[in-house]
């Protein structure tokens, strides 16, 4: 990211808000109705970064340059993903993956560990990212907690997005 090793310790080394999540996605239907083979749709993650520890069966995948690419299963791996905080310490220079799961023939098992800041964090653009580069913020600050929130508040209507505190 261009910034000092530990960084990310140092930025935040409390994990009390980290999350781990066990899931199951059942076989597709097979059927030809739309989005039936959707086993999780289309998001960001909001943690900082994502680990997913996922089975041989498949059906994760990543969206990059308007093409989903899947992120094929291989044994012993886990996949990375770029969370919002990321996106907004970098300033944008790091986006948040948007990624969905999508149903393969077979029962899907997965893991999933966010690495999160503590709710009481503030959540903004760097100056490494900003002012020491002559770059404007594109985010104005706020506090993990409150963006938590939001997206839970969210979650049945258009799905919140850290671009809720675009500038
Ligand atoms: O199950 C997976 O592989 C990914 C799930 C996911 O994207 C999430 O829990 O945010
Ligand atoms: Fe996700």
């Amino acid at each position: 990211m261009g910034l000092p090793p530990g960084f990310l310790r140092d930025y935040n080394n409390d994990r009390s808000f980290d999350l781990m999540i066990s899931r199951r996605y059942f076989p597709d239907p097979a059927t030809e109705e739309e989005n039936k083979n959707i086993g999780f749709g289309q998001h960001e993650d909001a943690s900082c970064i994502t680990f997913i520890f996922q089975d041989g069966i498949g059906g994760l995948e990543v969206l990059k340059d308007g093409h989903w690419i899947p992120a094929e299963p291989i044994d012993g791996s886990i996949v990375v993903n770029i969370g919002d905080v990321i996106q907004v310490l970098s300033n944008d220079k790091l986006k948040s993956a948007t990624h969905r799961v999508v149903r393969k023939p077979g029962n899907r098992h997965s893991f999933v560990f966010f690495l999160n800041p503590h709710g009481d964090k503030w959540v903004e653009p760097l100056p490494e990212f900003t002012a020491e580069i002559d770059e404007a913020p594109r985010y104005r600050r706020f506090l993990y907690r409150e963006y938590l929130e939001l997206r839970a508040r969210n979650k049945t209507h258009p799905p919140a997005s850290v671009t809720h505190y675009a500038i």
